[in-house]
């Protein structure tokens, strides 16, 4: 009794507990389907019983052909044919269940992934490097919904061949059917401890997989420079040495499985050679028929295939449940913040006329412990350019990403302010005020006019030739042969930095968003380039307040304000 509690209390706090929560977490996904799941296992389970039926019948078959009844032998070929036939259409059918099912569940459960990245917290999807995601995306995707019809289904078709074995073999010998469970509480002694191990296995390669993924979208992202600095062979040498690192951990996988495998399979043939011994004894005995040993012969090996397939079961269930653990570790982070929607409907009404953003004794501290701002004020009202100056690392992009809703402040607030003076604090909710030119080149593969119609849907052509026209864009634009249709490669392929930046400026300006916030976007253009940009941000719409950070003396001679971060403290220096 104490056993069995210590067992129930291990299963309530360890890896099982878990496991039954990744389990739970993974079958959400096939509610839809459970109609057509019932059909597979119900298909299973005739599939079983036809396999199971013939093996019966062909002992009456052989009994027939030695006994004395020979008028049975066609009726007893006819029901074996027939058994046969519907073993193969019930197989035929739960192929073609089972893809649907697997490509819908993979579909839906990686669209739903998908979702619950791009709706996280912007800091807490730190945690995860991008190739970590696209790893857990695809292949542990791919996995989850593969056992989904894999795993429970198989579970129950095999459970009832089990059952349904043994209780034939019981019923003509009861002996013989306790032999052919002798490996059973073999197999329950050590499945604890195998489970544990192999989970752990499955863990780590998953981890080492992961690994590997993100330090190839990592050379890929930034081929231009691995090319430039000669890090070919660095980079070559590493991704052989993770290689080399995931084939240890495999073949280590792979060493323990064979060993267990070969163990369990051991286990298999000396009880079924005590199963055949005892099936030869009693017919020597003259207890059973020659048909009767024939189909002992066939049960055991029946309840020993079903057997080997339940604890297969058990490997495919842990590789499910562990990536269901780490597609949970994303699903389940926290979402972005929504404050105050209604302040945000207000705001809505009041954009024509223009928003101020103030910052009013902000404390802005990351995560990971690094204070940038303290008791830090600010503001740009409505129609106004504001620049934001300071050494590189003080925290301009981080005001931005603050404005952005992105991160939020410790202490002291941070707000739109509405034309007649209703205020709302930043959250993902009031991203949509602002247009947002980042750093670095962010143009997407696709045309240029996909690119402008992504901040604006239904955008026109006029309205989009007109917002490459304000940000000094559509003079390069209209040369390419196919002008605003022309084709952009990767990351603005066969741009200059330049011309990214006076395209995603553009992008920023369709938008039509009240606050622009431009983080060091104009500084590859030259000085009459970016006078003239800065002019058009200007007059390109009314009353649109534009907050730039920047280093360029000839944007702080445009500006109204300006703020200098360092050390902590933002001020007013204009
Ligand atoms: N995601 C992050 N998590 C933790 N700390 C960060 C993060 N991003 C930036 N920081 C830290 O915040 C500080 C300010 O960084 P930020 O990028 O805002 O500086 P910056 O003034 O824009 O620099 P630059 O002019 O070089 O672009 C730096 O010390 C940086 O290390």
């Amino acid at each position: 009794m104490g056993m069995i509690r210590k067992a129930f209390g291990k299963i309530r706090e360890g890896y099982l507990k878990e496991m039954y929560k990744e389990a739970k977490w993974m079958y959400q996904y096939t509610k839809r389907y459970w109609a057509s799941i019932c059909f597979y296992i119900a298909a299973g389970i005739f599939s079983t019983c036809m396999s199971l039926g013939g093996s019966v019948v062909s002992k009456y078959l052989i009994d027939a052909v030695t006994g004395v009844q020979r008028s049975r032998i066609g009726l007893m070929a006819a029901v074996i044919v027939f058994m046969a036939l519907g073993n193969i259409i019930s197989k035929a059918v739960i192929s073609r269940i089972s893809a649907r099912i697997n490509v819908e569940v993979q579909n839906e459960l990686q669209a739903d992934i998908f979702d619950k990245v791009i709706d996280t917290d912007w800091e807490s999807l730190h945690e995860f490097r991008s190739g970590d995601l696209l790893n857990r995306l695809n292949s542990d995707v791919s996995t989850v919904a593969g056992s989904v019809i894999g795993w429970i289904p198989n579970l129950i078709t095999r459970m009832i061949q089990f059952l349904g074995a043994f209780g034939i073999i019981f019923y003509y010998d009861p002996v013989m059917a306790f032999i052919a469970l002798l490996s059973a509480p073999v197999m329950v002694l050590v499945s604890g401890y195998l489970m544990k191990r192999m989970r752990r296995y499955n863990k780590e390669m998953r981890q080492i997989s992961s690994d590997l993924m993100s330090f190839q979208n990592d050379a890929f992202q930034n081929l231009q420079t691995v090319k430039a600095f000669g890090l070919m062979s660095l980079f070559r040498d590493k991704l052989r040495k993770l290689q080399q690192h995931y084939k240890n951990k495999m073949l280590e996988y792979n060493r323990f499985s064979v060993y267990t495998s070969s163990f369990m399979s051991i286990v298999g043939m000396v009880v079924s050679y005590i199963c055949f011994g005892w099936s030869v004894y009693r017919l020597w005995s003259g207890y059973i028929t020659t048909g009767t040993m024939i189909m002992f012969l066939q049960m055991a090996n029946s309840l020993s295939s079903s057997f080997s397939s339940l604890v297969q079961v058990v490997p495919s269930a842990i590789s499910a449940t562990t990536c269901a653990g780490r597609l949970m570790a994303v699903a389940e982070l926290e979402k972005e913040q929504i404050l105050e929607e209604d302040a945000v409907e207000e705001l809505e009404k009041q954009k024509k006329d223009g928003l101020s953003v103030e910052l009013c004794r902000v404390d802005v501290t990351y995560r990971e412990g690094n204070q940038v701002v303290c008791k830090g004020d600010f503001r740009a009202d409505k129609g106004e350019l504001v620049a934001i100056i300071g050494p590189s690392g003080e925290g301009k992009t981080t005001l931005i990403r603050l404005l952005l809703g992105l991160i939020y402040p410790v202490s002291g607030r941070a707000e739109l302010i509405g034309a007649d003076g209703v205020r709302c604090p930043v959250s993902s909710a009031t991203r949509k005020f602002f247009g947002y030119v980042p750093q670095g080149n962010t143009v997407f593969a696709g045309t240029v006019a996909e690119n402008m119609r992504m901040v604006k849907r239904d955008a026109t052509d006029e309205e989009i030739i007109e917002a490459l026209k304000a940000g000094c864009a559509y003079e390069f634009i209209e040369q390419l042969p196919q002008g605003i249709n022309s084709s952009i490669g990767e990351r603005g392929t066969g741009f200059s930095e330049g011309q990214a930046q006076r395209l995603a400026i553009a992008r920023a300006l369709l938008r039509d968003a009240p606050v622009l916030l431009l983080d060091e976007a104009t500084s590859a253009l030259d000085m009459e380039i970016e006078e003239r940009v800065l002019k058009n941000i200007m007059t390109y719409g009314k009353n649109r307040t534009c907050i730039v950070t920047t280093h360029r003396p000839s944007v702080l001679t445009m500006s109204d304000h300006i703020y200098e971060i360092r050390g902590n403290t933002l001020e007013k220096v204009k």
